[in-house]
């Protein structure tokens, strides 16, 4: 039996903010970002909502916007004026997210989806802009564990936004990094073995007891909602006094993720003056 402790991110977004309102004064005009979004997604709206008000605490201009219901227009929308801007998945189908990424430049990308960004991180180039979500459970992780080299770490989810680029980002530190998927034949054969799981599926209660070891880590990044609430991919009732470690959905990794946006934000300002 291993005693668990639920992780919320609430003190270290916290700690991201002081830094991020200093280096706003230190600019001494209002970042702005376009934000876009399919508000029908609960995952988008969630998100949305959060960095609306966070965006508000710490000085950032964040204009939230639905997207528009043809490519013409939307090809003017992301063209309007802003230091950055943020398309939520889903995407609206009738325009190709490549596309999107050129136009929104690598300068304005704050949620590493330009290829320009993408590909410094796949080389391990530094000075790349990366996906906020994945940064969240980097910078997580190591408040938790503090070095990751050697860690043996598995990723469920090889989405572009949190699992292909996270899994670089622990190679970048070290970790032996797995990354599981839809296909994956036996996932609980690939988690037994891990140090830590960062699940991002989207599976409500995926990860059970029996996919991990004693004295796991658990990463949730899954966001679901269900008429109990929001919940993420891990079981918490089914991993408690067997995880060491899980973060909590919501208020876990959330806040966090939330915070590295606006950061990304700031650095894409910066960038500019
Ligand atoms: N380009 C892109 N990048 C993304 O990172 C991205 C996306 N598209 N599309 C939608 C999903 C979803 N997602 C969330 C991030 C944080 C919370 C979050 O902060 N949740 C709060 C709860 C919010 C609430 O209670 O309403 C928490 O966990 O504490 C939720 C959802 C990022 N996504």
């Amino acid at each position: 039996m291993t005693e668990t402790t639920i992780f919320t991110g609430f003190d270290l977004a916290e700690r991201l903010k002081q830094n991020i309102k200093m280096r706003i004064d230190a600019l001494g005009r209002q970042p702005r970002c376009n934000l876009f979004l399919d508000s029908r997604n609960a995952g988008a709206s969630a998100y949305a909502q959060r960095l609306a008000g966070s965006a508000a605490s710490v000085g950032i201009d964040m204009v939230m916007r639905e997207y528009a219901g043809s490519a013409g227009e939307l090809r003017r929308q992301l063209q309007e004026e802003a230091d950055a801007v943020m398309t939520l998945f889903p995407m609206p189908d009738f325009i190709d997210r490549n596309e999107v990424a050129a136009l929104i430049g690598a300068e304005r990308d704050v949620d590493g989806q330009h290829p320009l960004n993408a590909g410094k991180l796949a080389l391990g180039i530094v000075g790349y802009r990366a996906a906020a979500t994945a940064r969240a459970c980097v910078l997580v992780m190591s408040e938790i564990m503090g070095s990751l080299k050697g860690l043996r770490v598995v990723v469920v989810g090889a989405s572009p936004v949190v699992g292909r680029p996270l899994a670089l980002m622990l190679l970048e530190k070290e970790a032996t990094v797995t990354v599981c998927h839809v296909a994956t034949v036996d996932l609980a054969s690939h988690t037994r073995e891990a140090d830590v799981i960062i699940s991002a599926t989207g599976v409500a209660g995926l990860i059970r007891a029996d996919h991990i070891r004693e004295g796991a880590v658990l990463l949730d990044v899954g966001i679901v909602r269900t008429e109990k609430g929001l919940v993420g991919d891990i079981d918490l009732d089914s991993v408690q006094g067997k995880a060491a470690v899980v973060t909590h959905v919501p208020d876990g990794v959330g806040p966090v993720t939330t915070a590295c946006l606006l950061e990304n934000i700031v650095a894409a300002a910066e960038a500019r003056s």
